[in-house]
Formats: structure tokens, C-alpha cells, sequence
């Protein structure tokens, strides 16, 4: 694909004597939204961090093609982080950036944090500490961060951990507004599809050094995740939403209440 924004051919990568993949090709579409699946150390957040140039391959090659913004997995610790106003938090993903010198400079790099503020609704609290708002304000302005690099992908790694589900929502509608109207790929690490199911162009699933990469109907089904895992994994759709049932990681497509909903 000449146009990819994000391209693995022949791609591996091995620690030691581990491969987390062999032979993996990906070609990512602008505005293409793929869900990184898989279950805990099967390498999902190393496939983010090979694109941000964190971690070299040991095989193939990968090429990006413009800028990257990357919404990191939110940690308890981040304390530092806490004391910011939320404005100043969405400056930093502003820094580098080359603005011009001077007063020009601070005004274009200004209009930036605030334009990206406003994509993501968080005008009104840019001025509190980011310790005093919720886990989906923060969110936002995480989000809001990485969109002042204006990206051609977004790198998001787990970006709906400890929220609750109408926080999940906007943030995924958030993501899913911005590669509409902008075309911004959308590189999204997460253990639970549903919330993302009805947005996502396709999955890479990766599992103990194998993966599969399709479309959900492709990939999310008994057969073969149960090749994937090389033993029975049940698929079930209730409605919009997938249970995976069966496996070491049949939790990671479950959201809280589904399985009790699924065996009634
Ligand atoms: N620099 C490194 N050197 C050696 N091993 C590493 C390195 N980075 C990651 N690993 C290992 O690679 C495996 C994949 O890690 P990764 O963090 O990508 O998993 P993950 O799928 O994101 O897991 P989780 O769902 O738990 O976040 C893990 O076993 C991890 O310990």
C-alpha cells in the first residue's frame, strides 16, 4: 500500500530466544482504526513501541509516515503529572514542535494546546489541577496532548483502563471523530473489544508468538482463535457485543455483567 501510514513487511521481533511475531506484514490505512487484541506479555504494547522507534526489530523492516501521537498507558504512579494544570499537561505534547521564535512562536504553540483542547471538550477544566478531575477528564486531556503533534497516527495503549463505561464511550468517540474529520489511524491496545467493536477496521490479534490480523467477522470467531490459541475458544455474539469463552485470556473481550448475561 503506497499510501500506508504505518508499514510492517516481514517484520519480527524476538527477545532473546522469545518471538512476540514472525512474518507479520501490516499496512495502516490513513484514518484506519485496528484493535491491538492479545493476551498479558503477548506484546501488544511492544508492537506500539516498535512504531514509536522505542524498540528496533530484529527482523523486516517498518516505515512511518508522518507524525506520531501516543496516549501511554496510565499508571497509578504518576504523581508528578498530577500537580499540572490540566492546560500545562496538554503543552507538553506541544514541546518539540518547531512554532517559530519569539512571541509568534508562543502564540501559534498557544492557539495549538487550545484548538486541542476544544477537540476534546476540556476547555472548561484546562485550568485545574489534573490530580482533581476524573479518570475520563483526564483521559481527554491525554488525548488532547497527543493531538497537538497533529498525527497521522495515534498510538493508544490500554487508553480505557479503570474508566467507567460513559467515559469509555467519549473517549472512544473522541478517537473515532478525530480519524473521520482528520484521517489520524487509530493504533488501539486494548483487553476489552466491545467498547471499540462498532468502530474498529481490523484487529491484530496477537498470542504466545503467533497472530492473526482481519476484519473482526475474520478474526473474532471460534474457529479460528481456537487454530490462534491451538486449543477450543468459544466466540458468542449477544446483540453488538463478543464473548470469548474458553482460554487463558477469555476475560479479555468480557465486560463486567456480560458473562453473567451470556449464561443466562
Ligand atoms: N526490552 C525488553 N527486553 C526483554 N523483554 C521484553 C522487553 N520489553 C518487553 N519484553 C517482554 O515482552 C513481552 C511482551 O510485553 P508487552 O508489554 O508488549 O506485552 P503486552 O501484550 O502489552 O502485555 P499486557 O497486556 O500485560 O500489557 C513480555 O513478556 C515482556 O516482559
Amino acid at each position: 500500500m503506497t499510501d500506508a501510514v504505518v508499514s510492517f513487511t516481514e517484520s519480527g521481533l524476538s527477545f532473546d530466544a522469545r518471538a512476540l511475531w514472525r512474518d507479520l506484514d501490516l499496512d495502516i490505512a490513513p484514518g484506519e482504526f485496528i484493535a491491538v487484541l492479545g493476551p498479558n506479555g503477548s506484546g501488544k504494547t511492544t508492537l506500539l513501541r516498535t512504531v514509536l522507534g522505542q524498540v528496533p526489530l530484529t527482523a523486516g523492516t517498518l516505515t512511518v509516515n508522518g507524525r506520531i501521537g501516543y496516549i501511554p498507558q496510565q499508571h497509578a504512579d504518576d504523581s508528578d503529572t498530577m500537580m499540572l494544570r490540566g492546560r500545562d499537561l496538554v503543552g507538553f505534547g506541544a514541546d518539540g514542535a518547531s512554532w517559530g521564535t519569539g512571541l509568534r512562536g508562543l502564540r501559534a504553540r498557544r492557539a495549538r494546546v487550545d484548538a486541542a483542547l476544544a477537540e476534546v471538550d476540556a476547555t472548561r477544566y484546562a485550568g485545574t489541577a489534573v490530580g482533581l478531575l476524573s479518570g475520563g477528564e483526564q483521559q481527554r486531556l491525554r488525548i488532547a496532548q497527543a493531538l497537538t503533534r497533529d498525527p497521522a497516527i495515534l498510538l493508544c495503549d490500554e487508553p480505557l483502563a479503570s474508566l467507567d463505561l460513559t467515559s469509555q464511550r467519549t473517549v472512544v468517540e473522541l478517537l473515532d471523530a478525530r480519524r473521520r474529520t482528520a484521517n489520524t489511524a487509530v493504533l488501539f491496545v486494548t483487553h476489552e473489544l466491545n467498547p471499540v467493536l462498532p468502530f474498529v477496521d481490523r484487529v491484530v490479534y496477537l498470542t504466545d508468538g503467533r497472530f492473526r490480523i482481519g476484519t473482526v467477522d475474520e478474526v473474532m470467531n471460534s474457529e479460528t482463535l481456537s487454530e490462534l490459541y491451538g486449543s477450543p475458544i468459544e466466540v458468542i455474539r449477544i446483540g453488538s457485543r463478543l464473548i470469548v469463552a474458553g482460554g487463558e485470556d477469555a476475560h479479555h473481550c468480557v465486560e463486567q455483567g456480560y458473562a453473567d448475561e451470556a449464561a443466562s
